[in-house]
């Protein structure tokens, strides 16, 4: 019957709508928000604007008429929208809170008012109307609200691919939604940005596009800064200083108005403090004052994390003492990768003297290629607001993904003693994609983890179904015996899996561009749901000789398949790591050993196996993970400048001895760097013997080894130069004979 998909259409509409209004919630979570619960009004098709003239060149305008369009000068229902101190807003003075880009909105039966204390908090107080015009009724509420964080949003520091433009373009009407006020540009891999570039203006196109990233980001009334990479390779003289005010005129031209320097993963001359802090006042004194309409300059130093600090060294006591009182300085934490608490502020602020500009390292991924960082915002401290002068997240090179975070980052910033992050989590994924929001949670609890990194960073991962997991593996462990209760939640989860990346992938426009992102994971994610499935039908069979071995071998054919990764992802694509997978793997091999004592055959009863161990003394090193792809092995690398101390050394062991066809080392320095270094083999951890480098081609930093056809047990490299090296460690991979 015709009518039917109408009703079915009416219906399910009501439906998302009710399902709105009862899961409706303002973000980030405003400091005052009253709501006449037994009332409420119809949204007004037309409305008189009152508006003050402060706010004539703003965006809050054009902002209010994209919401509601048909202004009409007769209308019954008008709209009072200003800046303090505009007379169509005098009456409302009072109410707006005294705070920067604070705002006073309230919705009357016949009339709307938006007054902010500036032109930004106006413009929040609209973007807090247009939430609630998306619910079928406006009620009559009362919103006085302010930030707890003076900057807050994004710095793309990241290393690895770039966001693109099309990124950009979104993330900037993302902060203005979520009233992020920041963005900064400085992406480790732009050239122009970094070395060797940055002396050079744009070309033509980049600066076009830079322009056109400038202008969306004043629409969304964020700050966009501009942010300098020099330090590799600057030279403190008059001609680099020049250079570098040349590039920021360029810049300036193009419409930015917020500027930054990065002296982050740098060595030899660029880390001096005292010279930093020179050239940072000049360009303080001589271009952001003298401009007048710029941000207080921004500044990452070299020593931007506690466990990098030698405070007697007087590295940040330098720049504390000399660079002028509003210049920023930017922090990291107790770590390169730190939640912030107030320890970590007390122990900064009093150095630097002033707050420290908060740069977490969350979710960003440049460390763990191969995983999603799509789990909460937890662990920073929520009574800190007072201790930082901003906030800003570096994130994943996967900009859509990483929204899931910077929700949470927005809502913590904005009112960090009301902040839950579950709460804010779950309503980041809504936001993300509401039409597909549970199977996006599912994939997203199950993809948190870090896994086993140099930083040592670690997230909670799959927390609801932890306790099954653990019972299902403690009783087939301990008495061979099956926990039902148990067996039937992982049971249950291992089909949400299948279904959420199934109907992810099928997901269609929704969110297109994160699909696009996350789609070698979804399909990673679908094998770990069907291999647990598989692993538990094998868990029943160990005393079955046929009925075993079909569950056995299609276990290890998706082993396999979960390792054969994309090629576009030659570092991997993990999935489920923190909790899923090494339960499946116990439980295979569990099974798989207990089907071999009963049966005294020999079937593999190892689910993962890597032949390399790592152990170093070295503290940047000790804890990188090694991989293994067929015939070849590596050592994750790392961004950082490594410290690697005299005598210091790192070892690579194998599971038995193996014939090495190359082995290539990379530790970013020219020839002579390679000199502090001894490489050496041994085939039975007691005798060594030396193995050459050489260049692998003139100029670059990689090396190769002299050891094609020698049969090893352990690789061993080491600082024999008798001082501290600071090097990068940027590839040490080896390939076997076949
Ligand atoms: C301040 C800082 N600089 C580096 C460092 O933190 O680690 C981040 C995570 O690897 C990396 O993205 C960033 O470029």
């Amino acid at each position: 019957m015709k009518r039917k998909p109408l009703l079915l259409g009416i219906i399910s509409l009501l439906a998302t709508a009710t399902i709105h209004a009862q899961e409706f919630r303002l973000q980030p979570t405003p400091q005052n928000y009253t709501v006449q619960q037994d009332d409420s009004i119809s949204i007004p098709r037309q409305y008189r604007l009152m508006a003050g003239n402060s706010l004539n060149n703003g965006t809050a305008l054009p902002l209010l008429r994209s919401l509601m369009p048909e202004e009409a000068p007769d209308a019954a229902f008008r709209i009072y929208i200003g800046t303090k101190g505009d007379k169509v807003v005098s009456s409302y003075r009072k109410r707006i809170p005294q705070k920067s880009e604070g705002y006073f909105l309230k919705i009357e039966k016949d009339r709307i008012i938006i007054a902010g204390a500036d032109e930004r908090g106006t413009y929040y107080g609209v973007q807090t109307l247009a939430q609630l015009l998306t619910l079928d009724k406006l009620p009559l509420a009362e919103v006085a609200d302010y930030p707890d964080v003076p900057y807050r949003g994004v710095v793309e520091g990241f290393y690895g691919t770039p966001w693109s433009q099309e990124d950009r373009i979104r993330q900037l009407d993302f902060y203005g939604r979520n009233k992020m006020n920041v963005y900064l540009y400085g992406p480790k891999d732009d050239p122009y940005h970094s070395t060797p570039h940055w002396r050079k203006p744009y070309p033509a196109q980049e600066a076009e596009r830079l322009k056109q990233l400038v202008d969306r980001a004043r629409d969304n009334n964020v700050i966009f800064y501009w942010a300098i990479h020099p330090g590799q390779d600057i030279r403190w003289n008059e001609e680099d200083r020049e250079l570098l005010l040349q590039k920021f005129e360029s810049m300036y031209q193009l419409g930015v108005r917020g500027f930054a320097v990065f002296f982050d993963d740098i060595s030899g001359e660029g880390t001096k403090a005292d010279k930093q802090a020179e050239l940072l006042n000049y360009i303080d004194n001589h271009f952001v004052q003298v401009k007048k309409d710029v941000a207080p300059l921004v500044m990452c130093p070299t020593e931007y994390n506690k466990s990098w600090t030698k405070v007697e060294g007087g590295y940040l006591t330098t720049l504390g003492e000399k660079l002028n009182k509003d210049i920023q300085i930017m922090w990291t934490g107790n770590r390169v990768i730190a939640t912030i608490d107030r320890p970590t502020l007390d122990f900064i602020n009093p150095l630097i003297k002033r707050k420290a500009y908060i740069w977490w390292n969350f979710p960003v991924s440049d460390y763990v290629r191969d995983h999603l960082l799509m789990g909460p915002v937890y662990g920073n401290g929520l009574d800190i607001e007072d201790g930082m002068s901003a906030f800003v997240s570096n994130p994943m090179e996967h900009a859509e993904a990483s929204k899931i975070s910077l929700y949470s980052v927005a809502d913590y910033t904005w009112n960090m003693e009301k902040f839950d992050s579950d709460t804010s989590w779950r309503h980041a994924i809504k936001d993300l994609m509401p039409l597909h929001a549970e199977y996006l949670e599912t994939f997203a609890a199950h993809n948190s983890d870090l896994g086993k990194n140099g930083h040592g960073f670690r997230r909670e991962e799959s927390i609801r179904l932890q306790p099954a997991l653990s019972a299902l593996l403690k009783s087939y462990l301990e008495k061979g015996e099956i926990d039902e209760t148990a067996y039937n939640q992982v049971d249950e989860e291992c089909r949400k899996i299948i279904l959420s990346a199934d109907m992810l992938l099928a997901s269609g426009n929704e969110n297109r561009p994160l699909i696009d992102e996350i789609r070698p994971w979804l399909t990673q994610f679908k094998l770990v749901g069907e291999y647990g499935k598989t692993v538990l039908e094998m868990m029943r069979l160990p005393q079955q000789e046929k009925a075993f071995l079909p569950g056995h071998a299609h276990a290890q054919a998706l082993q396999t398949l979960m390792t054969d990764n994309d090629a576009r992802y030659p570092q991997g694509v993990k999935s489920g790591s923190g909790q899923l997978m090494p339960t499946f793997d116990a439980l295979f091999e569990a099974s798989t050993k207990q089907y071999n004592q009963r049966f005294h055959t020999a079937l593999n009863a190892r689910a993962v196996y890597s032949p390399y161990t790592l152990e170093s003394n070295v503290q940047q090193l000790a804890l990188l993970p090694t991989q293994q792809k067929g015939k070849e092995g590596s050592i994750a690398p790392s961004n950082e400048v490594i410290l690697w101390q005299a005598g210091g050394s790192l070892t690579l062991s194998m599971d038995r001895p193996r014939v090495l066809a190359t082995l290539r080392i990379d530790l970013g320095t020219k020839e002579e760097g390679y000199t502090h270094f001894r490489l050496e083999t041994s085939l039975d951890g007691k005798t060594w013997r030396n193995a050459n480098l050489q260049s692998v081609w003139k100029g670059y930093t990689m090396q190769k080894a002299d050891v094609e056809g020698q049969k090893v047990l352990k690789i061993r490299l080491t600082n024999t130069s008798g001082s501290e090296q600071k090097v990068y460690f940027k590839a040490f991979r080896l390939t076997e004979q076949e």
